[in-house]
């Protein structure tokens, strides 16, 4: 029996990780963008994979660079910026089918001083980072925004009882535990005529309000609850994907020194940590939308 012939599969190339920083300098008060952008190609480069030749290449160099050259015109939103590079690399090149586009955002604030935010001094924001990926196939774009890293915690209004008690269950019920969490979460848009700062913004609003408002029986209730308020208050958004970390914090026995701890002191675990993932969607919306395709990190 001949051999079965070799071919290749899925691909795609680029560049990753383009560390780009914009000053906007219209005038003495200064705007900064701090974006990490990431581009891949994907269409037909077999001829390259399978025989070395090139010509169907545009260099990641050349990605590297066609990002910092858009930069020259002003940035706008990650989401607004990745379509501008997709569309672009799509309609410049027949054979580039389609492509990923990826930018997480670092915030840097004003450092207030005299009461107001200096012109031109930034102090790095916390652990948060906004995310957002844009994929193309063919001329037709998908966008899924996010957030990485939200640290929340609440020290009332959580419980967590009525959990299996198997002959392994050693963890004692109780009805006022700290309950603190790393949001990371990602929502894909149903269309792209939106207001992506604006959504952004509302967005990161839902979910720390419906965190803080909702009396949480378990975490898993909390994210879906998270959810629900996204998909509910926001029409442009179809399905909402969570990882949320619970960072445990147990309260410490303080008996051994002859005191007593009514929840004041604790020990904050850092590992090993609850991984609660879900996603939360429109009924009716199909849940393995292509574009989530190479996002990992969620169930
Ligand atoms: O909110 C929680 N969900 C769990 O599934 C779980 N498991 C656990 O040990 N603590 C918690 N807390």
């Amino acid at each position: 029996m001949p051999e079965p012939a070799i071919v290749l599969g899925a691909n795609q190339y680029g560049k990753a990780e383009v560390r780009l920083v914009r000053i906007d300098r219209d005038g003495p008060r200064h705007g900064i963008t701090d974006f990490d952008v990431t581009s891949q190609l994907r269409g037909d480069f077999a001829a390259a994979h399978m025989e070395g030749d090139n010509s169907r290449i545009v260099a990641t160099d050349t990605q590297k660079n066609t990002v910092f050259a858009f930069a020259r015109d002003g940035v706008g939103t990650p989401e607004e910026f990745l379509l501008r590079l997709g569309r672009h690399f799509t309609g410049e090149f027949d054979w580039v089918t389609g492509g990923r586009w990826e930018a997480e955002q670092y915030t840097w604030n004003r450092i207030p001083v005299d009461g107001a935010g200096h012109d031109h001094s930034f102090v790095r924001g916390g652990t948060e980072t906004r995310t957002a990926v844009v994929t193309f196939v063919g001329a037709e774009a998908t966008v899924i925004s996010g957030l990485r890293d939200l640290a929340v915690l609440k020290s009332a209004g959580s419980e967590f009882h009525g959990f299996v008690r198997d002959r392994y269950a050693t963890l004692a019920e109780t009805d006022d535990r700290i309950l603190a969490t790393s949001v990371t979460a990602r929502w894909r848009y149903n269309r792209l005529d939106v207001g992506f700062d604006e959504s952004y913004a509302e967005v990161r609003r839902l979910l720390l309000e419906a965190f803080a408002r909702t009396h949480s029986l378990a975490l898993q209730q909390t994210l879906y609850e998270m959810g629900r308020w996204v998909l509910e208050a926001r029409t442009e958004i179809d399905e909402i994907r969570f990882s949320m970390s619970n960072l445990h914090h147990f309260a410490v026995d303080l008996t051994p020194f002859g005191l007593d701890n009514p929840n004041e002191v604790f020990y904050a675990a850092d590992r090993p940590y609850g991984l609660i993932e879900a996603t939360v969607l429109r009924d009716g919306v199909p849940g393995n939308h292509p574009a989530w395709q190479g996002i990992a990190g969620f169930c």
